[in-house]
């Protein structure tokens, strides 16, 4: 059961620049009093009544805390503490001062395959490790993929963002028609049971993207994007896929599969001849 600290969290950090929003919440910088220590905090408004349209409920704010407070490893980013006070929920995150991966990314003039398979492995270490405790992220995407500092020649990977994410449970069905567009499988448009298989999909399109900068199903529209996801109407062209190598290629063939049952599993993308040379 997440624990929620019915205090205020202004009573002990100092309220920073915002940072941005992430799901379904804003997310400001803060300075922890006590300790000098810089961390993001991401506020959430919660339902007063049952019937009321805005803020999240309750029980699914619970759902992110649990899953984090589940959640320790290099890759993913950790929760530190818990305040609900009035109808607000504060979550105090570790800061990733680095910004976004692909903003990374496009200062770079272009990427080395080889930086490209150091982020995938990375994001796969820290994806392999929720999804061995059930835990699906469901909202993977450039946004939701940071860098622990911009400075370093091998930047950290961290995963943030949980306010999709779900913990399986044994024999216990899941649906869900929430996500990105662009990153969604075909089975979270088609309502059918989800299974960590979906964020394998969402890596298939990270992974395309990395290497060539274009979004594989990417329409005019919201729905256009849906219908090519469908169709699974994707291609390498070759103005942009010229120097991407076969074993590139077929490790984004293998994640873009529409049964999810038949796409690599995290471990099996770290063992794949793209990401681990034989
Ligand atoms: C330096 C910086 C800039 C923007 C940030 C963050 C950090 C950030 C952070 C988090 C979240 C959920 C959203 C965040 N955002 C909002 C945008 C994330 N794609 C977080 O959990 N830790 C962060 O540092």
């Amino acid at each position: 059961m997440a624990v929620i600290k019915p205090e205020n969290v202004e009573d002990f950090y100092d309220i920073g620049e915002d940072l941005g929003r992430g799901h379904f919440g804003q997310v400001r910088q803060v300075c922890e009093r006590a300790t000098g220590t810089v961390w993001a905090a991401k506020f959430l408004k919660i339902r007063k009544t049952a019937c009321s349209r805005l803020g999240l409920d309750r029980s699914s704010v619970e759902r992110e805390v649990e899953v984090l407070q589940a959640l320790q490893h290099p890759n993913i980013v950790i929760l530190k503490d818990v305040f609900e006070s009035r109808a607000e929920v504060v979550l105090i995150l570790e800061l990733v001062s680095g910004g976004e991966l692909f903003d990374f990314i496009a200062e770079k003039e272009n990427l080395l395959e080889s930086e490209a398979i150091e982020f995938m492995k990375q994001i796969l270490e820290g994806l392999g490790f929720m999804h061995s405790k059930n835990i699906a992220h469901f909202d993977l995407k450039p946004e939701n993929i940071m860098l622990s500092d911009k400075v370093s020649p091998h930047p950290n990977i961290k995963l943030i963002d949980f306010g999709l994410a779900h913990h399986f449970h044994q024999g216990v069905e899941y649906k869900s028609t929430s996500g990105t567009p662009q990153y969604i499988a075909p089975e979270v448009i088609n309502s059918e049971p989800l299974s960590t298989a979906a964020d394998m999909w969402s890596i298939g399109v990270i992974t395309y993207i990395l290497l060539s900068g274009l979004s594989p199903f990417q329409g005019n529209t919201d729905e256009e994007t849906l219908r090519n996801v469908i169709a699974m109407s994707y291609e390498f062209d070759s103005r942009y896929f010229s120097m991407t190598s076969s074993m590139a290629k077929d490790f984004i063939e293998k994640l873009l599969v529409k049964d999810p049952t038949d796409r690599m599993t995290a471990e099996e993308c770290l063992l794949h001849p793209w990401i681990k040379p034989i």
